[in-house]
């Protein structure tokens, strides 16, 4: 059993927490906090160990009336892997903490790519994670656009890939974030940081990324352009997304024409939080004029990489291959909304009088 402690329980910690939990092979040592707050009143009730991210917080917990398991060091030390969310630029002041106490630790996509030795996605470069001590999952942009080019790079070879992507301005929880009436180019210029941020995973993949800011919460949205180096028909792209397991490519019969219908198939599927970890390609919005492929996707970016972490942490500290982390990973939280589909497309048809 890997004992997997969670530092920062916020979006991306509380999630970490509950896939880690779903895991055979794993358990949640502790969550720490910061403060007293909300998150940290679920957390005890799912049961998690909750320990305070700083000593002198302590007191805190036990005014509010929630009982700590220690400090930070008793996580560490209850724990063979931290799993790191705190907020961008903690991870830096974290790294000394876990290399003092020789604890491998994970760090997330808005730290900068050099806190860790290797920068992951469980899809396209799992085996560089191996016994690595420090490793970075990329942001849930970098994720989403990692999971599209690898099978697409291996299957056909990529001349130059070109996005804009449309982010969401805050998590539905960051009631102060903004904007709240407005398009922003972010940044203004050219690039964003997304395409060298897949560059540490495809450091050969020629790749242009225009980025804006827009008044939503649900989800980012991508408009991608990939020049091939061969011609596929549309039906074989389709065909070759379709077989990636973290991607959903939305039949025309759901129906689904943006993040609030996502979302709600999502809730309505049963899912936690209505997570969708899932790429969510368009699969009406596939086309191939020559060797340019065309497509839009939609990623949810508190939940997509929280299947990546599992498969993280798997690399760094067991012997097991990438094809059988992500199936363990994947069937454990139920990966996998394509499968819904195909077994309606077993049923019979229901017949319509006129
Ligand atoms: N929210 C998102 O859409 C995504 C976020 N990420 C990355 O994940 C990381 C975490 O982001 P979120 O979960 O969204 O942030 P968040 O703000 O929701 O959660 C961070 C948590 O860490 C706590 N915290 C603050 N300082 C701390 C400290 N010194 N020690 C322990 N805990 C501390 C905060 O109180 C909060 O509960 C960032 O690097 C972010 O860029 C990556 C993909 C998507
Ligand atoms: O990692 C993310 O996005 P990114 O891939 O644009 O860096 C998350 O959506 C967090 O983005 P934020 O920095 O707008 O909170």
């Amino acid at each position: 059993m890997i004992h997997v402690g969670v530092n920062g329980y916020g979006t991306i910690g509380k999630r970490v927490a509950d896939a880690v939990a779903a895991q055979p092979d794993m358990t949640v040592s502790g969550v720490a906090k910061t403060r007293p707050n909300y998150e940290a009143e679920t957390a005890v009730r799912r049961g998690y160990d909750l320990y305070a991210a700083i000593d002198d917080r302590a007191d805190a917990f036990a005014d509010a009336g929630l009982d700590v398991a220690g400090g930070l060091e008793e996580l560490i030390e209850a724990s063979d892997i931290v799993v790191d969310c705190c907020p961008s630029d903690i991870g830096p002041k974290n790294r000394p903490v876990y290399e003092d106490r020789d604890t491998p630790a994970i760090f997330q996509g808005g730290e900068g790519a050099d806190i860790a030795d290797v920068s992951f996605n469980a899809r396209s470069n799992f085996e560089d994670a191996r016994d690595a001590d420090y490793v970075r999952v990329v942001s849930c942009n970098t994720t989403a656009l990692s999971r599209v080019i690898a099978p697409l790079e291996e299957e056909y070879g990529i001349e130059k890939v070109r996005v804009t992507l449309v982010r969401r301005s805050g998590d539905p929880s960051e009631t102060g974030r903004g904007p709240v009436n407005d398009v922003l180019p972010d940044p203004v210029s050219i690039p964003s940081h997304h395409g060298p941020d897949v560059n540490t995973i495809f450091p050969d993949v020629d790749i242009d990324t225009l980025a804006l800011k827009a008044p939503t919460t649900l989800m980012h949205t991508h408009s991608l352009n990939v020049t091939l180096e061969s011609e596929p028909d549309e039906s074989a792209i389709l065909d070759l997304l379709a077989d990636e397991s973290r991607i959903f490519t939305i039949p025309e019969t759901a129906d689904i024409d943006g993040a609030g219908k996502l979302k709600d198939y999502a809730l309505d599927s049963g899912r936690p939080r209505g997570d969708l970890w899932e790429n969510c390609v368009w699969a009406e919005s596939v086309g191939m004029e020559g060797p340019d492929l065309y497509l839009f996707q939609n990623v949810h970016q508190e939940s997509d990489v929280i299947p990546e972490n599992i498969d993280a942490i798997r690399a760094m500290v067991t012997d097991v291959d990438a094809a059988a982390s992500i199936d363990r990973t994947n069937e454990a939280l139920d990966v996998g909304l394509e499968s819904l589909f195909d077994a309606h497309d077993d049923r019979e048809a229901v017949p319509v009088d006129d």
